[in-house]
């Protein structure tokens, strides 16, 4: 595969670098990556491969564009608000290098269709948000045997590996079960700053880049911790390739791929309204709120942040962690325990967990308000705020 005129200019001030040379960059050209998620990693992934020359890229989302994807997904744009992500990603690549090759899947990637895409593609970097999508990347790499280039990134902090690489550990090996699905926080719940997106994005570039390279150094059995907020990187050595992995080791269990999210607890029915946890009796739909008339307590337990953004009127902020440790004001302790109280968060969530505490840890008799804050602007009040 020769490289073009036009290429040699517009790769130049890569083909210089002692690292790279015309034989590097004819290998990125000659090389196909699938990125799996056109969000806040897809974006910086896609601009510095599809830049860098890789010739084809493979790009997987079934998802749509929202406004608050926006702050850190930047090939995406204002006008492109209900489209595509992926396709968003193709035109952005289009205008930027006409050269590469970009193959969108708008579909969930899941147990039926993950090996059939993924052995098309020379590599995969993981670039999604859930534990089930992080296990299915897994062992479909390790049966296809691909290595997967994979990055996490929530509020200030990010993380970073290579797994799968010249015999070395899988995500599996590290992490064997899956985290309990109450532990897990998102970038919907615990938010994220674009920037530390945008830093591990083009960390996991740099590997995907070396990888093909088969350069010496590549961030493989360690484990890249990145803190924002203090500007500190530190490296972890990961443990070894586990000889009694469930997908990688001598005698693997696993042959073939299974249910990600019931290995991952959770329920089908859990999927969109998150936890179910309560008795209908301690519930409350929102609705039924507005139309109480007596005198009660409104708790709010979201952070105190998203408290200043919006509240319903006459509601107190206690935000969950100070709830569930039970750092609650004595007086209000004691007008809970003599008043009706009812609990919102954004969602839904947050507040049934704030509800079991009150009830079972502090003998408060509470109700928890049914889809939360969304619930209320969608069937109340459409001019209330939503994030
Ligand atoms: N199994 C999967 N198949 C296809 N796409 C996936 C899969 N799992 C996650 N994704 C995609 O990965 C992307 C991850 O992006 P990101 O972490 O920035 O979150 P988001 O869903 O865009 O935003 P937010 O969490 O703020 O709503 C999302 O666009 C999501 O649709
Ligand atoms: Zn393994």
């Amino acid at each position: 595969m020769e490289l073009t005129n036009r290429e040699i200019a517009r790769y130049s001030r890569q083909i210089i670098l002692p690292g790279i040379g015309v034989k590097g960059q004819k290998r990125l050209k000659a090389s196909s990556v699938l990125i799996v998620g056109a969000g806040g990693l897809g974006c910086p992934v896609s601009s510095n491969l599809a830049g860098a020359g890789i010739g084809t890229l493979g790009i997987i989302d079934y998802d749509n564009i929202e406004i608050t994807n926006l702050h850190r997904q930047l090939l995406h744009s204002e006008s492109s608000i209900g489209k595509s992500k992926v396709e968003s990603i193709k035109n952005f690549i289009a205008n930027l290098n006409s050269d590469v090759k970009v193959q969108t899947h708008q579909v969930l990637l899941n147990s039926k269709n993950a090996l059939e895409i993924i052995t098309k593609y020379d590599l995969v970097v993981d670039a999604s948000d859930n534990v089930a999508t992080r296990y299915l990347l897994n062992d479909a790499c390790v049966l296809e045997n691909k290595t997967l280039i994979s990055g996490s990134a929530l509020q200030m902090e990010g993380q970073m590996t290579v797994y799968n690489y010249k015999n070395g550990p899988c995500y599996r090996c590290i992490f064997p079960k899956p985290p309990p699905p109450e532990t897990v926080q998102n970038c919907g719940d615990g938010g994220v700053l674009g920037a530390i997106t945008g830093v591990i994005g083009s960390l996991q570039s740099m590997e995907v880049i070396k990888v093909i390279l088969d350069h010496d150094d590549v961030l493989a059995g360690k484990l890249l911790l990145y803190d924002g907020a203090s500007c500190s990187f530190r490296t972890i050595k990961l443990r070894n390739k586990r000889q009694d992995c469930d997908v990688c080791g001598v005698t693997p269990n696993i042959t073939k791929l299974i249910d990600y999210e019931q290995f991952c607890g959770m329920a089908a029915s859990d999927k969109d309204s998150g936890l179910n946890i309560l008795e209908s009796n301690e519930r409350v739909t929102v609705e039924d709120y507005r139309n109480y008339n007596k005198d009660h307590l409104l708790i709010d337990v979201r952070s105190a942040n998203e408290f200043e953004i919006c509240k319903l009127n006459n509601a107190i902020n206690i935000p969950i962690k100070r709830l569930l440790a039970d750092k609650i004001d004595n007086d209000l302790k004691e007008e809970m325990k003599e008043k009706s109280v009812f609990v919102v968060c954004r969602r839904g969530n947050d507040s049934q967990l704030a509800v079991r505490h009150l009830n079972e840890k502090l003998g408060i008799r509470s109700k928890d308000l049914i889809g939360g804050l969304h619930s209320w602007t969608h069937t109340i009040d459409k001019d209330f705020p939503i994030y």
